[in-house]
């Protein structure tokens, strides 16, 4: 299929480009009311076009990643719930294979304030550009997205803010545009047809985008109109062409795991927030539950605040912070990145560590 010589070089283009329009009509297309999508299998075309890249050696985007993944694995992906530089570094440190940007997190972080719908689209994007770019070779990165933050049309212009800052995946929510977390009471949701119109707007964006972006269509519906309601929500948000589903607030471990029978094969990602609304999950229970991605929204922000917190009332009391010997500021600074920043530098013929750091 790759030979240099003329006529098998044509030929093996002319296969491409067929496999291609493949892909499109049947990955990107948008279908004719009435007709479901199946993206749980991946499309021939979709496949050939990943080798091709593949065998090309074209750096692979986020999306790709993250539906490559998905796609072409059984596995359950965790992702670390990160907020800031430092978080989602020290997650890359440990080897996650993706990444999730909370939205309380960056609301908590940039603007100091509660997760009430108070972090609109440009801070998300933002902190998630930031985020997903710190290794263009790194892990992954799923963003929260809210409930797009307006109607259809901001809900589109989020998708593509998001796909041209790097983003690989994000969720779209039910809830009224003056939402609150999904682990507190007194959640209200939108009327299906309105949630549906915010899906089908995500959805027809990443088609126009042309990108392996993946859409989470997400359902707070739970609390105020019960389980039967977030799973026909979800159904419809799958047959709009949305590629994972996220049911928020499971008030049981056999709530969660009848879910993803119901859906089946539809790949499904579990928010597992300790302390919330939902009984605690681990990563091998979710597993065996066959969940798809898991994430863990407050993994670092809640440490975070409590090492903080530890060690300004030592500050406060003792008038010393108390960091151990080993964590000086070398070793912050490696943690971002610092080896990198030196060797771009020293290649270039830069002078600026001749002395060291
Ligand atoms: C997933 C979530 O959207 C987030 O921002 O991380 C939150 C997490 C939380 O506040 O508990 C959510 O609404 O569940």
């Amino acid at each position: 299929m790759f030979k240099t010589n003329g006529e098998a070089d044509l030929a093996s283009k002319a296969e491409l480009i067929k496999q291609a329009k493949a892909y499109e009509e049947d990955t990107l297309a948008v279908k004719p009311s009435g007709q479901a999508f199946d993206n749980s299998v991946p499309s021939p075309g979709w496949l050939l076009l990943n080798h091709v890249k593949e065998f090309l050696n074209q750096p692979v985007f986020g999306a790709t990643k993250l539906r490559k993944m998905l796609l072409e694995t059984n596995e359950l992906i965790v992702c670390p719930g990160v907020y800031d530089g430092l978080s989602a570094r020290t997650a890359m440190e440990l080897g996650f294979s993706a990444l999730y940007m909370t939205g309380a997190g960056t609301t908590a972080s940039r603007l100091g304030q509660p997760d009430l719908a108070i972090a609109q689209l440009h801070e998300m994007r933002e902190n998630a550009e930031m985020i997903a770019n710190l290794d263009p070779f790194g892990p992954p990165l799923i963003a929260d997205m809210d409930t797009g933050y307006g109607g259809p049309i901001m809900a589109a212009r989020t998708v593509e803010q998001y796909i041209r800052a790097g983003v690989a995946g994000a969720h779209l929510e039910d809830q009224v545009l003056t939402k609150r977390c999904g682990h507190l009471s007194g959640k209200k949701v939108v009327e299906r047809d309105e949630y549906i119109s915010r899906i089908r707007a995500a959805h027809a964006a990443r088609v126009r985008m042309k990108s392996d972006f993946v859409l989470i269509a997400r359902t707070d519906a739970l609390q105020q109109h019960g389980y039967d309601e977030c799973i026909a929500r979800l159904r419809m948000a799958r047959d709009e062409g949305a590629d994972v589903g996220l049911c928020e607030g499971f008030t049981s471990k056999e709530q969660a795991a009848q879910a993803v029978k119901d859906l089946a094969p539809w790949p499904l990602l579990l928010n597992s927030v300790e302390n919330g609304k939902s009984p605690t999950i681990t990563v091998d229970e979710a597993r065996a539950m066959g969940f798809r991605i898991i994430i863990f929204s407050f993994a670092t922000l809640a440490p975070a605040y409590l090492a903080i917190k530890e060690t300004l009332q030592r500050l406060k009391t003792e008038g010393i912070v108390g960091t151990p010997k080993n964590v000086t500021p070398v070793t912050l600074f490696e943690v971002c990145g610092l080896k990198h920043s030196m060797a771009v530098d020293m290649n270039a013929g830069g002078a600026s560590f001749k002395d060291g750091v």
